[in-house]
């Protein structure tokens, strides 16, 4: 099992390249179950998580061309040999979940098994399966799959969810392309990996209007074409790396990053006392700190535009070194502070109260093992370590993997000491 050594205490200069945007990618790939037609994906990241989808995919029988380490990825669904996903690949990545309405509009039914819950939270598909029922497929829940049948076709509905719901949002988007007639989305999700989505998608013929509002309007059509799609970048690993300069000191550079989609972390980050200079046109991000404290500032998780869930352990992270005290409420998720006790282990002061961590900043933290739980706190972990004096190892970094592309090369080439090392846990 991989685990990454990190020697803390020098601050980063340098430039970072942004990815293509993981949470972008995943439902992008499953737009190419709606076409017979090839479908090229640019700017698509090496990630476990996309290339686990692409295993999927091909299950389902979708021609993968993806050569190792190459940012175009080929997906041609000409034909479908399966129209069932299996437990063992849904459970392991959620975003799995979202072939079962494309599955449905393309061939009229499938069988696709429910994620289940994961470290942060519950995370029910509810909103998923009304919104497909609405939609006027009929839904078995049975051994743990769906079974789900619209054998004429889906047809357009009028869809007020309950809850925000980015999955639910672009689930449902995927599926009512090729429905009959119009569907009105109502408390959509405006998270720009939705925008990104229906860009792509009315590349391929759709017509959806409304995407990045609360109301989405997709016109059903009979079929959609293939098309050439550059992935959006990463907003959450840009500004994963922005929170790893401004914690650890330094002066970095964000090439390619996605200035619009993060006012609410940049906002945060100049109310800490970080000098951001944010240039929209270059898409450049600049982060600065030089000595100057960090100041504590509260904030409350909340759906885009607000600030992001994907955020909130590595800004916890910076806090832990902030002067005075920070509330830190996370109100997307119920279990999403498993990264709080791991950053004690590194000397931070923190108090969990429910849904809420109150954060005391310390002058220091010092280097010690640690264990990552999930994907964003893994990486809320590696933050910590760049500005602890000492050797912090990261055990458990597959779940960085999931979500981080190149990480060690990408704050290496800042002038981070981290290395990736194999073999037991330490
Ligand atoms: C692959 C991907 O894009 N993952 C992102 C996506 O997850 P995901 O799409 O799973 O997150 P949702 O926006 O759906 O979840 C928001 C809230 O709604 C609840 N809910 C959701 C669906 C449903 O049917 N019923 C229900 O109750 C969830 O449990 C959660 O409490 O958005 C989250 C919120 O920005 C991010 O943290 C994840 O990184
Ligand atoms: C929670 C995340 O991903 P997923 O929804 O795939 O679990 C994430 O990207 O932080």
């Amino acid at each position: 099992m991989d685990r990454l050594h990190i020697i803390g205490g020098s601050p980063l200069s340098g430039r970072i390249p942004v990815s293509g945007a993981k949470n972008s990618a995943l439902k992008l790939m499953v737009a190419c179950l709606l076409t017979d037609q090839p479908i090229e994906f640019t700017n698509m990241p090496n990630l476990a998580d996309t290339r686990f989808l692409a295993q999927l995919l091909e299950t389902l029988g979708v021609e993968v061309y993806w050569p190792r380490g190459s940012s175009t990825c080929h997906l041609n669904a000409a034909e479908l040999k399966s129209t069932i996903a299996p437990y063992e690949q849904v459970r392991k990545m959620r975003a799995s979940f979202n072939v079962l309405g494309p599955l449905v509009a393309r061939s009229g039914h499938a069988t696709v098994s429910l994620p289940g819950g994961c470290a942060i939270g519950a995370r029910p598909v509810d909103l998923h399966l009304q919104a497909l029922e609405a939609m006027g497929a009929d839904l078995r829940v049975e051994q743990g799959y769906v079974k789900a049948a619209a054998i004429h076709g889906l047809k357009g509905a009028h869809i007020n969810f309950s809850t925000v719901s980015v999955g639910a949002t672009e689930h449902t988007m995927l599926a009512a392309t090729l429905a009959k007639g119009e569907t009105i989305l109502e408390n959509a999700a405006r998270e720009p990996e939705i925008e990104d989505l229906a860009h792509c998608l009315n590349q391929m013929g759709a017509q959806i209007t409304g995407a990045g509002t609360p109301i989405i309007r997709i016109k059903g059509v009979e079929a959609l074409k293939g098309t050439t799609y550059s992935v959006m970048p990463d907003r959450i690993e840009a500004g994963t790396f922005a929170m790893a300069a401004a914690a650890a000191g330094g002066d970095v550079t964000l090439d390619g990053a996605p200035v619009a989609a993060l006012g609410a972390m940049i906002a945060k980050l100049r109310e800490a006392g970080v000098t951001v200079d944010a240039d929209e046109a270059a898409s450049t991000i600049r982060i600065r700190r030089n000595g100057t404290p960090l100041k504590a500032v509260s904030l409350s998780t909340q759906p885009h535009p607000g600030f992001p869930t994907d955020l909130q352990a590595q800004f916890m992270a910076l806090m832990t070194l902030a002067s005075g005290t920070s509330i830190i409420r996370e109100t997307i998720f119920e279990n999403r502070f498993m990264h709080a006790p791991e950053l004690a282990r590194l000397g931070a002061d923190i108090t969990v109260r429910g849904q809420e961590a109150v954060v005391k900043g310390v002058a220091q933290l010092t280097a010690a093992p640690v264990m990552a739980t999930d994907l964003r706190a893994s990486v809320s972990l590696v933050i910590a370590g760049l500005a602890a004096q000492g050797e912090t190892v990261v055990n458990r970094i597959y779940h960085l993997d999931r979500g981080f592309e190149r990480l060690e090369e990408k704050l290496g080439a800042c002038g981070a000491r981290i290395e990736r090392r194999s073999g037991e846990e330490e």
